[in-house]
């Protein structure tokens, strides 16, 4: 695990010692936007134009943020039209790398071995942490955008001439929710595992663990009134919160210490992640080997011994109840 300084890797973890043992992280640093006439996104960013074979999408299947783009390519049947390549579930002294190990897809756009590399070939002076998801333009070779709360924002319409046009995930009566959802959910649930996990003072640790268990509470019992988030169909919030609840039971509960509760003890929040785990073509997106390996393996400060769990052993094709 590194960062890229002025174009050059360092292998550094994670600063925690400025924010008193806090993980706090950083914001994005590519923000443009595609959209359907390559016009500016939402606040004005520099537009790229939509268009089938253009775009490349650089993955982790371990990583619950990138998870969501790949969702969205799946759900709005974009995979014909956006590429992909799938990194090694090992992030170590090189950072994410592309392998020919079993699930990965390597770097066929630029044909580098790190990802690291492609940020340099987008900006040779980056400074900034190596993330993904990554959407990457082919043709004027740059990234586009590194924020996946974004890049789900792009696929949902900028593509709609040729992807599935019918289904919308952020409809404009919805959005206000949505926004207010995703942003307590992102706050202590998607990023509050890891606000748990790489907290590194026991207070540091305690107050989003608080928060956490909060949340998913508060969802649990919301969950017992509708089917999804916002009722009777699934948004983006749903996905959102899936790839965080996917995840839970296998990593979260035992390696970022979030053990209060497991997703399998609250029996609406359970049935939920089923439902939408068994949605057509979201199993498909879900590794477990990348997942487990990815975090056991790559977080030595927080498991030096890179042993991973076998368990839990859970049925994610049992009947889910919801409907
Ligand atoms: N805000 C970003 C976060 C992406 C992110 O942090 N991805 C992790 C993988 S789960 C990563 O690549 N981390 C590498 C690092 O921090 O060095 C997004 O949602 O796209």
């Amino acid at each position: 695990m590194g960062l890229l300084v002025d174009g050059v890797w360092r292998d550094e973890w994670y600063d925690t010692k400025s924010t008193g043992g806090s993980f706090e992280r950083k914001a994005s640093s590519f923000r443009h936007w595609v959209t359907a006439d390559g016009g500016p996104g939402p606040d004005g960013q520099k537009g790229f134009p939509a268009a089938t074979g253009r775009y490349h999408l650089y993955v982790s299947l371990a990583c619950p943020w990138a998870h969501r783009t790949l969702i969205y390519r799946k759900l709005k049947r974009l995979e014909d039209v956006i590429s992909i390549s799938v990194v090694d579930w090992l992030m170590a002294e090189e950072g994410w790398v592309f392998s020919e190990r079993e699930g990965t897809i390597p770097d066929t756009v630029n044909g580098c071995r790190r990802l690291h590399e492609v940020y340099v070939k987008a900006d040779p002076h980056y400074t900034g942490r190596v993330t993904v998801p990554v959407l990457w333009d082919k043709e004027t070779g740059t990234i586009v955008s590194n924020e996946s709360a974004e890049i789900i924002r792009m696929l949902n319409r900028g593509f709609d001439a040729f992807g599935d046009a019918s289904l919308d995930l952020a409809p404009d009566d919805l959005l206000p929710e949505i926004d207010a959802l995703n942003a307590q959910i992102y706050e202590t649930v998607n990023n509050g595992v890891y606000r748990c996990g790489f907290a590194t003072t026991q207070a540091a640790y305690e107050k989003p663990f608080h928060a956490l268990f909060e949340t998913l509470d508060g969802l649990e019992e919301r969950l017992a009134r509708s089917r999804y988030l916002l009722g009777e169909r699934f948004t983006e919030a749903d996905w959102r919160l899936f790839t965080t609840l996917i995840r839970f039971d296998a990593v979260y509960h035992g390696h970022f210490k979030c053990n209060a509760r497991r997703i399998a003890d609250y029996p609406n929040l359970f049935g939920y992640m089923l439902d939408l785990y068994q949605t057509p073509g979201i199993a498909e997106t879900v590794n477990f080997h990348h997942i487990k390996g990815h975090y056991y393996q790559s977080h030595k400060t927080i498991n030096p011994t890179g042993i991973v769990p076998l368990g839990p052993d859970q049925d994610l094709g049992r009947p889910h109840g919801r409907a």
